[in-house]
C-alpha cells in the first residue's frame, strides 16, 4: 500500500498547536505575532496564495499587515516600506510575494529585509545559517516537507535523495536540509543529463520544477517516496483550471512506498510553515517568550 502524506491534514494539526501558543502568549506579549505580506501587481495565481496566507493567519490568531500595491509601484517605495516594516515592533514575520513585477530588483529587496524578520528564509543570513546548520529562519516549502517527511515516520538518514529544481526558494535550501538529516542528496537542474536514470537510483525523489506531468513511471524505482512540489494550473477539457504537480500522479503512486498528492500534499505545509516561521520569530523577538524558544515544532 501506498503511504498518502497528507499535507492538510498535518497542516491542520500544526495549525492548531500554533492557535493554542498564540492564545497563550499574547496576553503575556500584549499584541498577537504579526505578518506583513507584501505584494506588487495584481497576478491572480499570487492573489490567491496571498488570500490563503491571511485566511490561515486569522485562523492562527497571527495579525496581517498586508500590502497590495499597483504593478507600477517604484523600488524605492518598495525599500521605503521595508524599512517601515521593519522598524514596526508589531511586526515579526516580513514576506515580499514573488514574482515581482520586471522593472522590481527582487535581490536588492529582500536583502532589506531584517534577517531576524524574514518569514521566507530567503535573506543571506538566513541562507548562511542554513548552510552552516545554525538555527534561523528557513525556506517555508523545504521546511515543510521536511516536517511531512518527519512526521509520517520517514527515515531520511543514509538514503539517497534527488533534488530536481535550484531555485533559491525550493531546489537549494531543499538539498540543504535534506543533507542536514543525513540523506545523499544530488540536485537535478534543466541542464542534467539523463535525469530519469539518475532519479531512478534515489530513494527519495523532490520536484520543484514546475511542469505538468514531468515526472513519469520510468523516473521511479519501486518503493521510492515521492514529494511533488509543484502547482501548475491546467486547463480542462470543460474550460476550467485544475491544480496538479509535476508527477503524474496516477502512474508514479502505485509504484512509490510514499507520495504526496497535488493539491492536499506541500502547497498547505508551505502556508503553514510560514505561520510557523511568524510565530518563532515572534518568540526570538519578545524577551517574555525566551523560554519558548526551541519548544515550537516538538
Ligand atoms: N515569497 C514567496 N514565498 C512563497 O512561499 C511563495 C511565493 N513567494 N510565491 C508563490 C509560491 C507558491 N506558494 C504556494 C503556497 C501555498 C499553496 C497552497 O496552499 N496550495 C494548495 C492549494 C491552493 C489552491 O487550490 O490554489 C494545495 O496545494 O493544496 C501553493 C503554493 C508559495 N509561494
Ligand atoms: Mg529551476
Amino acid at each position: 500500500m501506498t503511504q498518502i502524506l497528507d499535507g492538510k491534514a498535518l497542516a491542520k494539526t500544526i495549525q492548531a498547536q500554533l492557535t493554542a501558543k498564540v492564545h497563550d502568549w499574547t496576553p503575556q506579549v500584549g499584541r498577537p505575532p504579526g505578518l506583513a505580506v507584501i505584494m506588487v501587481g495584481d497576478n491572480p495565481a499570487s492573489a490567491a496564495y496571498v488570500r490563503n496566507k491571511e485566511r490561515a493567519c486569522d485562523r492562527v490568531g497571527i495579525a496581517s499587515f498586508g500590502q497590495k500595491l499597483p504593478g507600477d509601484t517604484p523600488q524605492a517605495y518598495l525599500e521605503g516600506l521595508i524599512a517601515e516594516l521593519n522598524a514596526d515592533e508589531r511586526v515579526d514575520g516580513i514576506l515580499l510575494q514573488l514574482p515581482v513585477p520586471q522593472h522590481i530588483n527582487d535581490v536588492t529587496l529582500l536583502n532589506t529585509i531584517d534577517p531576524n524578520k524574514d518569514a521566507d528564509g530567503l535573506h543571506p543570513v538566513n541562507l548562511g545559517r542554513l548552510v552552516r546548520g545554525e538555527p534561523g529562519l528557513r525556506s517555508c516549502t523545504p521546511l515543510g516537507v521536511m516536517q511531512l517527511l518527519h512526521a509520517n515516520g520517514i527515515d531520511i538518514a543514509g538514503k539517497q535523495a534527488v533534488v530536481i529544481g535550484r531555485s533559491i526558494l525550493v531546489g537549494k535550501p531543499m538539498a540543504l536540509m535534506l543533507l542536514e538529516a543525513n540523506a545523499t542528496v544530488t540536485v537535478a537542474h534543466s541542464r542534467t543529463h539523463n535525469l530519469s536514470a539518475l532519479t531512478r537510483s534515489a530513494d527519495i525523489v523532490v520536484s520543484a520544477i514546475g511542469r505538468s506531468h514531468f515526472l513519469t513511471a520510468d523516473h521511479i524505482q519501486a518503493g521510492a517516496i515521492v514529494v511533488d512540489v509543484g502547482i501548475n494550473r491546467i486547463e480542462t477539457s470543460a474550460g476550467q483550471y485544475r491544480l496538479v504537480g509535476d508527477v503524474d500522479y496516477e502512474a508514479v503512486s502505485p509504484i512509490a512506498s510514499a507520495i504526496t498528492p497535488v493539491p492536499g500534499g506541500v502547497g498547505p505545509m508551505t502556508v503553514t510553515m510560514l505561520l510557523h516561521n511568524t510565530v518563532l520569530s515572534y518568540c526570538q523577538r519578545m524577551p517574555a517568550l525566551a523560554h519558548e524558544r526551541g519548544t515550537l515544532l516538538s
